[in-house]
């Protein structure tokens, strides 16, 4: 069984190689999808009956390791070094640096190599991430799949 969970955070953002609009800063209203997958509980009186994870505790874990932390930040790429300067250069400023170009398709393997070391399987349902989709806009996002490259 999957499910799946979605959340929501604005970051401000650069693609400094691009071509064209995205190398100027900007920022997006991103989405982020958590999926999991595992056996459905079947635990009688349990909380968690019936469910593979509680929707509030895949938001938990999903807002602790990556919403908070990326929420109203600007991520910026180590090597943007005029920007990262710029944003040092501001105390107290919420900037998340990251290794790599923060594209939607690194920012999802980012959010799945997180995520993957943060859902437990603590009811031994066989519980584990699957997949992380992570919408930039509306109508442009990645995914990154167990598995898949
Ligand atoms: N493969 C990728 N291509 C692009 C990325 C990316 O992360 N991966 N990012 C951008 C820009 O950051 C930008 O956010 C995308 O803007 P745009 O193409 O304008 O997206 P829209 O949904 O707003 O497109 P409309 O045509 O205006 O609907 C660019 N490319
Ligand atoms: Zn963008």
């Amino acid at each position: 069984m999957r499910i799946t969970r979605r959340l929501e955070f604005d970051a401000g953002h650069r693609i400094p190689d691009h071509a064209s609009q995205c190398r100027h800063l900007h920022g997006h209203r991103y989405a982020l999808e958590v999926t999991l997958s595992g056996n459905i509980i079947d635990a009688a009186g349990q909380a968690v009956n019936g469910m593979v994870m509680d929707f509030a505790d895949v938001k938990k874990v999903a807002n602790e390791m990556i919403v908070d932390r990326w929420d109203h930040a600007f991520l910026v790429y180590r090597d943007d070094t005029q920007v990262a300067a710029f944003l040092a250069s501001m105390p107290g400023h919420k900037t998340v640096t990251l290794d790599v170009v923060p594209t939607a398709e690194n920012l999802a393997a980012e959010a799945f190599r997180v995520l993957d070391g943060a859902y437990q399987d603590v009811y031994g349902n066989q519980l584990q991430l699957e997949r992380v989709r992570l919408y930039e806009t509306p109508n442009c996002w990645a995914d990154a799949v167990r598995g898949e490259r």
